[in-house]
């Protein structure tokens, strides 16, 4: 039906009212419909349409689908209907595990259980745990015990050694697991961990395996955890590598020397190229460090988000730019896969160096990219390019999430061309397939990049590899301190956001008056042009404020919209005459499934 549904307009009307499928229709308890609706959230994703009742038949599920299309709650809708059901029942362990890499997704999956069991009103509880909590905290939150555990692989496998977590317990109670972002369990280095605890999961236990990617890693963990499970997948996923980013981000390229970067995006972000709210990667913190003491310069105002800071203020940071307190915010990711030695020694030479001696040791546990929801971020800015094409989606995937638009600009200097090559060989880069091309950006001319060359060249000689250790430095102080306060303070006081900025000036100089305008004659025509449709653009959607944008992307063509194109796998097979399962045992389930759906 799929392919049939692009080329007839009867067939797309076909699957458009298959598409208007409620969270009813799929059997979800009032109370959870009740309570995504005080969320501003109406009717199901496509994964979620899917997802949802093969968990609550209690299969088994592989789910696969593209960032941003709503995979946590495609299982923690059932996971928690599940629970209503069971909650009377005795038990010494938690009934379900959600392990996930980082402690950023630990805390934001935590964070949307807990608001939904609020919003139901039940008496359910869920708790998250990570690795740095001293085990008398562990304990005392696993006093109960809860019915959802949050964790990451490493803390379960410490719960289990310090005997936190009683082996005999997992096997009678758990009767739920689930592997979120599963594609990077195993590159985080979790692989001892999970197989500490897999001889402990009950063979009747559902276990869910969610990703958005697909890797070796994957097939890996299927084999390790998973018991003859449904496979949902993107329809064309092996063979015509389709749709890998969503097709509502639209991605752009700048060809430019590593030199020259610097000049690149402050023409992007002071002539107003590019929409905000903008998110930018850099591969170091170093380099995060240089360019957030350059933009402040042009009086451009940054937060940089990296390892090394302690988690309290990484997670104030990400809430602080959701809530929209700011604009741009330079990430770094990658330190995983890069080599810790490598940035560690990073780490010490700032260490070293710095006066008052702060140390800190980057966080195993950190993840900034990974599942992250970042909330209306507009573009994403590559300032340097990811080190593999699976770290470019994830990247990408920070913008276009849920029914939002984004866009994608990479600065591709020479020496990355290789990993480019790549990123494009992975997506197709079919010029047919606009959701997988990767233009040249047109906004930008030669022109408009020469006007800014001679106000930059000097600022980003002023920018020395001591300024940036010393700022890194300072930054890090503050951030040590405010953790502190932080802590004491949300304990108290969990909805105030706008106690500590971070997108404070790091520079010892103020920023030069004259350069933080542009004046006008440094502008040709065609920028200027381009400068007012980016506005334009912006005011059409309603700014950053989401409520309008979400009005703006109702018109949106549904055929680009990423959220509508998944379909289940059902996926080649499915074609061939019924739903790719592992084993033998298809029965009656296989007929349900045998249509691919095109959601
Ligand atoms: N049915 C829905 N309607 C509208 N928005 C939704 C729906 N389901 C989820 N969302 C929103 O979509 C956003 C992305 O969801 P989520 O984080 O689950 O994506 P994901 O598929 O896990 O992405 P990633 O692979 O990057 O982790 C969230 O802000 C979430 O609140």
């Amino acid at each position: 039906m799929a392919n049939a549904a692009k080329n007839s307009p009867n067939e797309i009307q076909e699957e458009e009212e298959e598409e208007e499928q409620t969270f009813e229709e799929l059997g979800l308890d009032p109370r959870l419909i009740r309570a995504l609706s005080k969320k501003g959230i109406e009717k199901p994703t496509p994964i979620q349409r899917v997802a949802i009742p093969l968990i609550m038949e209690g299969k088994d599920v592989v789910s696969r689908a593209k960032t941003g299309s709503g995979k946590t709650y495609a299982y923690l809708l059932p996971l928690l209907q599940k629970l209503f059901s069971d909650s009377g029942s005795r038990k010494t362990a938690p009934s379900a595990f959600v392990l996930v890499p980082t402690r950023e997704l630990c805390q934001q999956v935590y964070s949307e259980g807990l608001s939904l069991i609020e919003f139901c009103r039940v008496h359910l509880k869920v708790v998250q745990l990570t690795s740095s909590m001293p085990i008398a905290d562990l304990k005392a939150a696993l006093a109960g015990p809860p019915d959802i555990l949050v964790s990451t692989p490493a803390c379960i496998s410490t719960c289990m050694s310090a005997a936190v977590l009683q082996t005999k317990s997992i096997q009678d109670s758990l009767s739920v697991l689930i592997l979120d972002e599963a594609d990077l369990l195993l590159s985080y280095g979790y692989e001892d961990d999970l197989k500490a605890l897999i001889p402990h999961v009950p063979r009747r236990c559902q276990c869910l395996l969610m990703s958005a990617t697909s890797s070796s890693d994957i097939e890996k963990l299927k084999k390790l955890v998973l018991h003859n499970p449904y496979i949902l997948t993107l329809p064309e996923v092996g063979d015509v590598k389709d749709e890998i980013v969503p097709k509502n981000v639209q991605q752009f390229w700048i060809s430019c020397s590593a030199r020259d970067k610097l000049l690149h995006i402050l023409a992007l972000l002071k002539l107003e190229l590019v929409q905000k709210r903008v998110l930018v990667f850099s591969n170091s913190i170093n380099m995060a460090f240089r360019l957030k003491l350059f933009l402040e310069q042009f009086g451009i105002r940054s937060a940089v988000l990296n390892a090394e800071l302690p988690q309290n203020s990484r997670l104030h940071i990400l809430e602080e730019f959701n809530a929209g307190l700011f604009d741009y915010l330079i990430a770094t990711d990658d330190s995983q896969i890069k080599g810790k030695e490598q940035v560690n020694e990073e780490i010490n030479v700032t260490s070293r160096k710095s006066k008052k001696h702060v140390k800190q040791k980057l966080d195993s546990e950190f993840g900034v990219v990974r599942g992250i929801d970042f909330k209306n971020v507009y573009t994403v800015i590559n300032f340097e390019m990811p080190q593999s094409a699976a770290g470019y989606v994830h990247r990408i995937g920070r913008t276009g999430r849920a029914y939002n638009t984004g866009a994608s600009v990479s600065l591709v200097s020479p020496d990355e061309m290789e990993v480019f090559e790549e990123i494009k060989s992975m997506l197709g880069d079919d010029v047919t397939k606009d959701s997988n091309f990767i233009a040249p950006f047109p906004l930008l001319t030669k022109n408009a990049v020469e006007s800014l060359r001679y106000r930059v060249e000097d600022i980003a000689k002023s920018v020395t590899k001591i300024a940036v250790r010393e700022s890194r430095a300072q930054d890090l102080r503050n951030e040590i301190l405010n953790s502190e306060k932080l802590k004491a303070h949300f304990d108290d006081n969990p909805k105030d956001l706008d106690l500590l900025k971070h997108d404070k000036v790091l520079s010892k100089k103020p920023p030069p008056l004259h350069l933080c305008d542009v004046p006008e004659y440094l502008l040709d025509p065609t920028t200027q042009e381009a400068s007012k449709i980016v506005k334009l653009a912006r005011a059409a959607m309603g700014g950053t404020n989401p409520t309008r944008r979400k009005g703006f992307n109702r018109k949106f063509k549904k055929s680009r919209d990423p959220l509508k194109t998944f379909s289940a796998d059902v996926s080649k097979r499915a074609v061939k005459g019924g739903m790719k399962r592992k084993g033998k045992d298809t029965g009656d389930d296989n007929q349900k499934h045998k249509k691919k759906k095109s959601l």
